[in-house]
């Protein structure tokens, strides 16, 4: 069988029964050869997609290798959501996005637009990761026809201004290089800046005027990133909706981390972004949800005989949600230290890999069904006590004629500040499925190494032939499977092995799927595809408010619970593997640390 791509199109009138999984099987009367240059039609989804979880203005297709084959069954207009939830044929109830949504808009697409505006367009994160990832997906062909970017900031610059600051910071992508230099140029004439502050609606509405300017009266849709700090997403949220939104088609608001400090201050957020925003126009980001070995976790899983029926407290000893940076906090000292480590990595970008990790088989690929499965592992969680977190904090270390600073040496973090750049903990899920298996948790900055990855250490053999083979220490001989997220992706299983020749000796070796060597094609960047979404509508990898309660009601207690006992980290040296409390804490729960065993 060919193997199956989803796509979504841009032409009108047709759609296709989910069910229509190989060309044989699709009605043959009425076969038409698409052609299309979408993006995600080389976005590879399993067959039983989920073909109304994507909004209506697009027309989804089973597809062969070389083009697209759709079986018109239905007009569009006559499969609204709203529609097909009434007559049962949806789970949940559509977005009032959906609803709203005006039926010409199916017939007018290619005449749409999408203005991306970067709220906080001078900023750090819009130069390094946004704008380049608009880049990119231009690049690939991935925007709309008629598509305009927008910077917005305080800061006082032109269009050309802007463009000289994005251009410095626009990479081709290695195996297509060709044609870059005129792609620059293209993507660049389409990028432009407007002044203002944050609270002025005045300042939105003359944004809102040269947005229109650019939409040429077409239906527009409108999507703004946040990129500012948080004490300003309110203001800027209000003005948005009351004096840019778009008043024909979408309006959606992408907001970065931190959502909040704690269980008060996120529901607060919620509140306040409520007030303004339905909350399927507000995607929350966490960009690790868009790194691909983590969109590859589930298909790992849900798509390989292999893993699922291991995937349990039965099989699995133990699973470990390691991150390491080998730099420090200098440049964002001010950020941090009001957040430290376990609100700017665990309650966030570990803790959502972790309920991807641990979540039952959803009813399909639908956002909503992920997100209520993923809700429901986080809200089985046993509340996280003080004994079972490990703080640290770097400190100067010399190394080679370098002295490298200790986390207090930067100019915007108080002195004697607590905040932890290290912590480990040890969490439980106490549902039927993970009973007494511990999640260990570890993430640090000025660290050793820069790395992500999901280690998941599984059972010993019982009654071993082979036993006497591994000496004492039976832990080394378990099997243990890695999913380096980064650097340098794979996918490996530790097994046992005979070493070849005529004794019987055993070693150590790794089922390797090294992506490098594997795949020619360059790993996109997370941004790439999260901003994709956004322009879709595609939620599945944006975190839902019930979603963000439950991370908050797990962490915040304990996080009170450090800053009122003002408990002292463990200190540990620049560029050294963290805080001894660490083993300690593992050792506890009888786990050793994966990454760093010798042969890792
Ligand atoms: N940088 C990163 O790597 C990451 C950032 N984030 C989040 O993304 C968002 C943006 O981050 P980043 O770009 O680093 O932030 P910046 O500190 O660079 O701020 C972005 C822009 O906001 C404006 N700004 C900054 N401080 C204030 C202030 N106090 N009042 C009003 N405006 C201000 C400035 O623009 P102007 O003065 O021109 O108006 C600035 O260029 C934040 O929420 C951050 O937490 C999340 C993950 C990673
Ligand atoms: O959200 C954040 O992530 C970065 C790490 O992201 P990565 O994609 O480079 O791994 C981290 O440095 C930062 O402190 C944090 O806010």
């Amino acid at each position: 069988m060919d193997t199956l791509y989803s796509s979504t199109c841009r032409s009108p009138s047709y759609s296709v029964s989910p069910s229509s999984s190989s060309s044989s099987s699709i009605n043959g009367q009425n076969h038409q050869r698409l052609n299309f240059s979408s993006c995600i039609a080389k976005r590879v989804l399993p067959a039983k997609v989920s073909f109304y979880s994507r909004r209506n203005s697009h027309l989804n297709v089973v597809l062969n290798q070389d083009g697209a084959v759709a079986t018109p069954v239905t007009p569009v207009e006559n499969e609204t959501p709203f529609r097909k939830w009434k007559e049962g044929l949806l789970s949940s109830v559509p977005s009032t996005e959906e609803i709203k949504e005006p039926a010409s808009f199916d017939q007018n697409k290619d005449e749409s637009t999408v203005s991306i505006t970067v709220v906080g367009a001078s900023g750090d994160l819009a130069k390094k990761k946004i704008f380049p990832a608009l880049f990119a997906l231009y690049y690939e062909g991935c925007l709309p026809k008629h598509f305009t970017i927008f910077g917005y900031a305080r800061s006082k610059m032109t269009d050309a201004e802007l463009r000289n600051m994005v251009s410095k910071t626009l990479t081709c992508r290695i195996d297509k290089r060709e044609n870059c230099g005129e792609k620059m140029d293209q993507f660049l004439k389409r990028c432009f800046y407007h002044s203002g502050q944050y609270d002025s609606q005045e300042n939105f509405a003359e944004l809102d005027k040269k947005l229109k300017e650019h939409e040429g009266g077409r239906v527009s849709n409108r999507l703004f990133y946040l990129s500012i700090p948080p004490n300003i997403f309110i203001d800027a949220v209000k003005c948005a909706s009351s004096s840019a939104s778009s008043g024909i088609g979408w309006t959606r608001v992408i907001v970065e981390k931190p959502f909040g400090r704690d269980s008060d201050s996120s529901a607060a957020l919620t509140k306040a972004l409520k007030q303004y925003l339905e909350e399927d126009q507000i995607f929350r980001i966490d960009h690790y949800l868009g790194k691909e070995l983590v969109e590859n976790l589930s298909v790992l899983r849900f798509s390989n005989l292999i893993f699922e029926p291991l995937w349990s407290r039965q099989y699995i000893r133990n699973v470990q949600l390691i991150f390491s940076e080998d730099f420090g906090t200098e440049g964002r000292g001010g950020y941090f230290d009001n957040y430290g480590i376990i609100r700017d990595i665990m309650q966030n970008h570990l803790l959502q890999i972790l309920a991807l990790f641990a979540m039952e088989t959803p009813v399909s690929l639908d956002a909503e069904d992920i997100r209520n499965e993923k809700v429901k592992v986080l809200r089985s969680m046993r509340p996280l006590q003080l004994e079972d977190v490990v703080v640290g904090q770097y400190k100067s270390h010399t190394k080679g004629g370098v002295t490298y600073p200790a986390y207090t040496d930067d100019n915007t973090v108080p002195k004697g500040s607590l905040t932890p750049t290290f912590a480990a903990a040890a969490l439980f899920i106490d549902n039927a499925r993970w009973d007494g298996v511990p999640f260990l948790m570890k993430a640090g900055k000025a660290l050793h190494n820069k790395s992500a990855e999901i280690r998941v250490q599984f059972r010993h053999v019982p009654g071993n032939l082979y036993n006497r083979n591994f000496g004492t220490d039976l832990d080394r001989a378990t099997n243990e499977l890695v999913i380096r997220v980064q650097p340098d992706e794979a996918i490996y299983l530790k097994i046992n092995n005979k070493v070849p020749g005529l004794g019987m000796r055993l070693d150590r070796s790794n089922l390797n799927l090294h992506y490098a060597a594997r795949y020619s094609k360059e790993i996109p960047d997370a941004y790439e595809r999260l901003l994709l979404d956004a322009i879709e509508g595609e939620r599945r990898l944006f975190i839902r408010s019930d979603e963000l309660d439950a991370a908050w009601s797990l962490f915040t207690p304990v996080l009170k619970e450090l800053e009122e006992k003002k408990i002292i980290p463990e200190y540990y040296p620049y560029g050294s593997r963290g805080p001894v409390g660490a083993h300690y804490l593992a050792a506890r729960y009888k786990v050793r640390w994966g990454d760093l065993s010798i042969e890792q």
